[in-house]
């Protein structure tokens, strides 16, 4: 049976100053909530969108999966990198950021509406501080959108200086 459900997502450890991503914060009550873990050696976000993210009725708004694509990106390159690192979900290690620095996204096919959307990621290293996501997202059994995302981990000039 296809399995619909993240066990163990590397938002769930994101530091609560980086946990406020409209895509993928857990702390943002009004985001996506988007959660990113290991599938084998694939990353996979699962998502479903609300019924308000209609392009045609019955369809999704296209913005709405370039949305998973992007958190999905960068979830899947603080993954590899944290296991790069020697360390995985639950060990107690805090995550490396990333921010994505391109998004590329082709719809394939119109996306049904109300069917669990699953986007599954092959992330690349390009350089330490650089890494590649190609992704495929899945309602059901259909391809319906492919993209690639380069992430960058975070540069120190996202931090917020309060001081
Ligand atoms: C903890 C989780 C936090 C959750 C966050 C969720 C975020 C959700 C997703 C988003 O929406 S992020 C928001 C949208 N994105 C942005 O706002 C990004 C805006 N753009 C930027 O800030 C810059 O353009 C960006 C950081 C993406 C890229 O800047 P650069 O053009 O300077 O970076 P570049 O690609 O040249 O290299 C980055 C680093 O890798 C190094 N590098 C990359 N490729 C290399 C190579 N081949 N050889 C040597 N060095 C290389 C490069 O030197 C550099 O290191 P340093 O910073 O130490 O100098």
């Amino acid at each position: 049976m296809e399995k619909f459900i993240v066990e163990k997502a590397i938002q769930d450890i994101y530091p609560d100053d980086f946990a406020w991503c409209y895509g993928c914060g857990r702390l943002n009550k009004d985001g996506h909530h988007l959660r990113t873990g290991w599938e084998e050696e694939k990353t996979v976000t699962i998502f479903t969108p609300d019924s308000k993210y209609m392009g045609i009725p019955g369809f999704l708004y296209g913005g709405i999966l370039a949305s998973l694509m992007d958190c999905h990106g960068t979830g899947s390159a603080s993954l590899a990198l944290h296991r790069k690192n020697g360390h995985e979900i639950g060990d107690g290690a805090e995550p490396p950021r990333f921010v994505t620095a391109s998004l590329n996204v082709e719809f394939l096919k119109p996306t049904p509406q109300h069917v669990p959307l699953k986007a599954v990621g092959t992330v690349e290293e390009i350089h330490p501080k650089k890494w590649k996501v190609d992704a495929e997202i899945y309602a059901e059994d259909t391809l319906c959108a492919k993209g690639t995302v380069v992430l960058v981990v975070m540069p120190s000039t996202f931090l917020k200086n309060d001081g």
